[in-house]
């Protein structure tokens, strides 16, 4: 669905993304992992068309990223940003509907598309006419995949769609997108710091270090055949409850 050949990012100095080259595979989910600075999140920006490479190119669907088709691009992925992204003074069903809105849905189509979005994302319909700050962090966050799975687009990005949830809530959110991800069949890739989480929702796992890619597979490819130490000391960083106690 996304192919990077060769890509860079530099700001200023500092390389963000350095030679990248990679495939995402379509209908599948991608985790990119890594530690902090590693140049996930600019990633996932450039495929979305928020950045743009300074060498190489970004192909989509067969075709390169251009600025001019841009706005066409958009309309094809739904983002999903921590908390949602929802802006303050809309209710959930406006911040969800404003893209509908803007293509000229009518009413009742677009109060259908919230009716079934509301139940795939478990969302209690009353919480559609509340503002953001009368919503706990788990309704937010539902609130922003639904705005971003409200068109229907075949791509799915999501930079740390669950990192400010509370364990209980963010397990069952995951068990939910796991559901979800595989009932729609999209092309979905996310960032996230949650190495369990990674390995319970993607197929593949994309592991950058310093802008570069050190190694994409199975976590248990990762586990058992590492490319370097980095990947062994990284997939061992986080501390499980029992080696605790
Ligand atoms: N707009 C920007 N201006 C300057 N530097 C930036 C900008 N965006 C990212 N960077 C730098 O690029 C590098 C990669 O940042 P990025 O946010 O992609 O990393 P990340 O892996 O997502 O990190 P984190 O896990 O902490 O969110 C970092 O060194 C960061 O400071």
């Amino acid at each position: 669905m996304f192919e990077l050949h060769g890509v860079s990012k530099q700001y200023g100095p500092r390389f963000a993304l350095r030679d990248v080259s990679l495939s995402i595979a379509p209908g599948r989910t991608t985790a990119l992992i890594g530690p902090s600075g590693a140049g996930k999140s600019t990633l996932l920006r450039m495929l979305v068309g928020l950045e743009w490479p300074d060498a190489g190119e970004v192909v989509f669907d067969g075709a390169p990223l251009h600025r001019k088709g841009l706005l066409e691009h958009r309309r094809r992925i739904g983002y999903v940003i921590q908390e949602g992204g929802l802006f303050p003074h809309l209710v959930a069903a406006d911040n969800a509907a404003l893209l509908a809105r803007t293509l000229g849905w009518s009413r009742p189509r677009i109060a259908n598309r919230l009716e079934t979005l509301a139940a795939l994302c478990q969302l209690p319909e009353d919480a559609l006419e509340r503002y953001p700050a009368a919503l706990s962090g788990g309704q937010r966050q539902r609130v922003g995949l639904i705005r971003a799975l409200m068109l229907d687009p075949p791509v799915l990005l999501l930079d740390e769609p669950l990192g400010a949830l509370d364990p209980i809530i963010r397990h069952a959110l995951q068990a939910q997108m796991r559901g979800l991800f595989e009932r729609l069949g999209k092309t979905v890739v996310m960032v996230t710091h949650d190495l369990a989480e990674a390995a319970y929702l993607a197929d593949t796992l994309v592991l950058l270090r310093d802008g570069r890619v050190v190694q994409t597979g199975t976590a248990r490819e990762l586990l058992d055949a590492p490319v370097e130490p980095f990947v062994t000391d990284f997939l061992h960083a986080q501390r499980s409850l029992e080696a605790c106690l």
